[in-house]
């Protein structure tokens, strides 16, 4: 992430900038014993830092809502109500709403938003907003942004499908710069000079990662309708269909894993409270929810070792079904054709995830206990349960053998575990080679972080490897016939 105003004179003029702006807004408060820090040094661009002990429970600091930048607040859906629909109570669509992709008349929370924050960003001086707009990053380290030799270096890693960089040029084409070159007079104050449609493509790409990386979903209630505190309340919401906002302040703080604040969302305001004791020098920290490190990789531009127990492996059906079909070698091409036939495609899934099993955060933002791989999708059991189904209606010579129940588990867990190896092989360096390459637990740079992403999934295959294969030994010792993968036994071909 690049900050605006590299230069440190320039970066921390910005800041006290926007903090005299911040405590001048009505109804805004800032405690005395926290301060915005440069953290540039590891990365972190800037982040909010205890100056002393600080109680738990203790309000950190109160946003009022006023002050957040979303369609209820700027004067653009006033200025061309045509393309925003504010029929709605609080100016957001709401979910039943038809979401037309041509239409640039039809707008989602985010290209609401990201109209939103082009024109506050155009107006310069004008917009209120002006110094937050300067505290937010230029640049960001998210793939969006990387060159193919940096994207090479996640390798198999499944976070390369999911950029959506294509995706994302083509709804910038379709809903945003129809509307600005609709609207020129209002998104381009007199006097300032039009963008070229690369100009604008690039903006609203910078724009767009902004609002992923810190806009807030402004629906969220702390309570439910009973009343109780809910337990993902930290956790934004993406899917589009909510009003987000761009919450100054909230947004200065960086974000772990394991966090030791949270932010509220009040009628008239939004609050951070410390969850836990923060002792002077601490950094305050947020909470994204329970994001392996592609993810936060992709949707934040950085990784942490605190969010490796939540790493994510995806495990292709295809890798296991070649595993398993390699069991059956009497079975011909023209039965396979029929085994296929008999799988219902709208039950069979592509890809299965691989997880540890990880406790949530307790209320102040602490996990207890080791994540560990303590399971498989049970959806990946009951895909392969089908199969053999499958396999034994095709191919009666192979029904006596898989009407045994140990027998078809083994044939399972086998395939399972050749399928994981398979699936860690697909990565171009071995898992031994990135360890070497990561010589500190702070990643530095994107390489590092593509690194300390694949080294990561390794890991986890690696962990889900020796469980399949430990599932396969007690299999064995229960039934006293030997299984394929275990070191010393030999696989049965049917
Ligand atoms: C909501 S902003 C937090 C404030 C941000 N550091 C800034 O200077 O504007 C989220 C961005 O901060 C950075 N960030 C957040 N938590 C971080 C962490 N624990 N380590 C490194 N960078 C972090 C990432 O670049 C992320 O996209």
């Amino acid at each position: 992430m690049e900050i605006d105003g590299g230069v440190d004179a320039v970066f921390d003029q910005c800041t006290q900038f926007f903090l005299q702006w911040f405590r001048t807004l009505p109804g805004a408060t800032f405690h005395r014993d926290i301060r915005i820090e440069d953290l540039r040094g590891r990365n972190a661009g800037r982040g909010i830092v205890a100056t002393a002990d600080i109680e738990p429970d203790t309000v950190l600091f109160t946003i009022p809502r006023a002050s957040i930048i979303c369609t209820a607040t700027s004067s653009l859906p006033n200025r061309i109500p045509e393309v925003f629909d504010t029929s709605g109570a609080d100016g957001n669509q709401s979910e039943d709403d038809d979401d037309d992709e041509d239409d640039p008349k039809s707008q989602d929370s985010w290209t609401s938003l990201i109209l939103i924050m082009l024109y506050e960003y155009l107006q310069g001086s004008s917009s209120r907003w002006k110094p937050y707009l300067d505290v937010l990053p230029a640049k960001f380290d998210t793939p969006m942004f990387w060159s193919p030799a940096e994207l090479a270096e996640l390798q198999a890693s499944s976070v390369v499908l999911k950029i959506g960089k294509t995706e994302a040029d083509q709804m910038i084409k379709r809903k945003i710069l129809p509307v600005i070159r609709a609207h020129e007079n209002v998104f381009f104050p007199s006097g300032s000079a039009s963008l070229s449609d690369d100009q604008l493509v690039e903006l609203s790409h910078r724009m767009g990662s902004a609002i992923m990386a810190y806009a807030f979903d402004l629906e969220k209630d702390d309570e439910d309708e009973a009343g109780r505190e809910e337990d993902d309340d930290w956790v934004e919401d993406r899917e589009g269909k909510t009003m987000l906002g761009m919450v100054p302040m909230a947004d200065i703080l960086n974000a772990d894993a394991v966090f030791n604040a949270h932010i509220s969302h009040g009628e008239d305001a939004l609050t951070a409270t410390s969850l836990r004791p923060i002792r002077a020098g601490e950094e305050i920290l947020n909470y994204y929810g329970p994001l392996s490190n592609g993810e936060l990789l992709r949707r934040y531009g950085y990784v942490t070792a605190e969010h490796s127990r939540y790493d994510v492996v995806e495990l292709p059906w295809e890798l296991i079904e070649r595993r398993l079909k390699e069991r059956f070698v009497a079975l011909k091409s023209q039965d396979w054709e029929k085994v296929a036939n008999l799988m219902d495609p709208e039950d069979t899934e592509d890809s299965f995830v691989i997880e540890r099993v990880s406790e949530d955060p307790d209320s102040s933002g602490v996990i207890h206990g080791e994540a560990q791989v303590r399971d498989l999708p049970e959806e990946l059991e009951e895909q392969v349960k089908d199969f053999l189904k499958a396999v034994k209606k095709v191919h009666s010579q192979s029904a006596e053998a898989l009407s045994d129940k140990n027998a078809r588990k083994e044939i399972y867990l086998d395939s399972v575990l050749r399928a994981l190896r398979d699936r860690e092989a697909q990565y171009g360096t071995t898992l031994e080679n990135d360890e070497g390459l990561l010589k500190s637990e702070q990643p530095n740079g994107r390489r590092d972080m593509a690194v300390w992403v694949r080294r990561g999934e390794k890991r986890l295959l690696r962990e889900a490897q020796v469980w399949v294969a430990q599932q396969l030994a007690e299999l064995e010792l229960s039934t006293s016939r030997p299984t394929s993968s275990a070191p010393t036994a030999k696989r049965q071909r049917i």
